[in-house]
């Protein structure tokens, strides 16, 4: 048995959800259908789920949110008019958003639940269009499936009993079509996951009911050694361990959700990352294990908005607890931390840029002073992580050495250096504006000698 997911782009219109299913079609063993909202359909279209939200923002901000209502149902109208779905469906969209504004729960309830109407929808909507073209499915709904998460509004996480009751999906004779990007908790209140989060309820299905294989259909028809919008037409890669895809896609990989390879791993699923335009190019496998091909750097990936908070104290190394006292300044403001290299009377701790309110920064800022009665303390703006990956890199010579001569070759400065201690990546930190010639020195470096 397959689970499949499709993307936003997958789904986005008439057109794509034809492709989809012949794609499920075309392989008996496509049981379990996961599928996003409707994404983009061209470069400058807006994604159902980011309609949804403005709509939401609008409606908490006390502004007329009938214009971002009348782009989502239009985005539907022209997918169930295109396949000759009954108008009976676009009511239930429309009935689904009102009633969620109109309800009595917290605001960040209402905004996961309005969120996730751009998925339910299209699950909906596909699963009546399998249905009318002869093929027994049906929609159901994630509760009804088994998937059980925790309280934590737009990113929640599984709860381990889920896989228990969605292994029962397997004696299911129709062909399910799930909703990606959210769950239930046990008292039933509706949860998203991150953004980008159907990988992850695909991934959670797949481990759910010890599928042979999660095929995740996507727009490109593998997964790229570097991100396709910076180096042109890159190397493709054929097979990937999960370790390498994990380290990958935390770190700017966007074609596959970092959270959504743990469910599949720890249940030993293989991946697949294919093509919906291109459904007979074979993709990308993830697996356990790989074969080395002689390169140590399988990707590289590259992520912007991280900044670096800077402590020196003259014998930090000397003083018991220093480290934990600083985490815990960050822990009480909620912020969680990337990476934290240190130097004998140093220490440097790198965060999303995202995380931090000018409030917050002050606030941490005047605690380091006073508590930890740091000599110095200064934050670094616009930094950008880029990241070598390969599981070979631990047993070969150079790799360090190659990497920072492609640095030198662009004449670009490393501001910091990080080996994981997994000896599965390299971490180099860079000013925002380096990212791009740094990736592709790197590029020409690792996989264009
Ligand atoms: N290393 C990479 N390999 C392949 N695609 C990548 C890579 N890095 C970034 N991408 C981008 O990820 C996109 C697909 O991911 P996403 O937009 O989340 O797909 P979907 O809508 O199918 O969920 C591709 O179109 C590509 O631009
Ligand atoms: N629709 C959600 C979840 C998702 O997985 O979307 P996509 O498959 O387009 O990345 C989002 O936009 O975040």
């Amino acid at each position: 048995m397959k689970v499949v997911k499709f993307g936003g782009s997958s789904v986005a219109s008439a057109e794509q959800l034809e492709k989809v299913a012949n794609i499920i079609k075309a392989d008996k063993e496509r049981k379990i259908v996961v599928v996003s909202a409707p994404g983009k359909r061209f470069k400058e279209d807006e994604k159902v789920t980011d309609l949804l939200i403005e709509l939401g923002e609008a409606f908490l901000d006390g502004k007329d949110y009938q214009n971002a209502m009348n782009k989502i149902v239009n985005r539907f109208s022209d997918i169930t008019t295109a396949l000759g779905l009954d108008d009976m469906l676009l009511r239930v969209i429309q009935d689904d958003i009102a009633s969620v504004v109109a309800s009595d729960q917290a605001n960040e309830l209402k905004m996961d639940a309005l969120k996730a109407i751009g998925e339910d929808s299209l699950a909906k909507v596909f699963g009546a269009y399998l249905a009318s073209t002869g093929t027994n499915a049906t929609y159901i709904n994630p509760r009804d499936a088994g998937i059980f998460v925790s309280d934590q509004p737009g990113n929640a996480q599984i709860l381990e009993e889920s896989f228990e009751k969605l292994y029962q999906l397997r004696n299911r004779d129709e062909i399910l079509v799930i909703p990606g990007f959210f769950g239930y908790t046990k008292q039933g209140t509706l949860m998203t996951f991150p953004r980008g989060g159907s990988d992850i309820t695909g991934s959670i299905v797949a481990a759910g009911v010890k599928a042979d294989l999660y095929e995740n259909f996507t727009d490109v028809d593998s997964v790229f050694c570097v991100n396709p919008t910076i180096v042109k037409q890159p190397k493709e890669i054929t097979t990937l361990t999960y370790r390498e895809m994990r380290e990958l896609s935390y770190a700017g990989f966007s074609v596959f959700h970092d959270e959504a390879l743990i469910p599949a791993f720890k249940a030993k699923i293989p991946v697949c990352i294919k093509n919906t335009n291109n459904p007979s190019a074979s993709g990308t496998m993830i697996v356990s294990e790989r074969k080395l091909n002689g390169n140590p750097v399988v990707g590289i990936a590259s992520d912007t908005g991280f900044i670096s908070l800077y402590i020196s104290k003259y014998l930090m190394n000397r003083e018991i607890g220093f480290g934990r006292r600083l985490l815990n300044i960050l822990e009480d403001e909620h912020i969680s931390f990337e990476h934290a290299p240190s130097g004998i009377d140093d220490m440097t701790v790198i965060l999303r840029e995202s995380q931090l309110t000018p409030e917050k920064e002050e606030r941490i800022m005047s605690r380091i002073k006073e508590e930890l009665k740091a000599d110095t303390i200064s934050i670094e703006r616009d930094l950008a992580m880029i990241m070598i990956v390969g599981e070979g890199m631990n047993s070969a010579v150079g790799v360090a050495k190659n990497a920072t001569a492609a640095f030198a070759n662009a004449n670009i400065n490393i501001e910091m250096i990080n080996q994981g201690s997994s000896e599965v990546s390299v971490m180099f930190g860079v000013k925002s504006s380096n990212l791009e010639p740094a990736v592709r020195s790197l590029y020409d470096m690792f996989f264009n000698q």
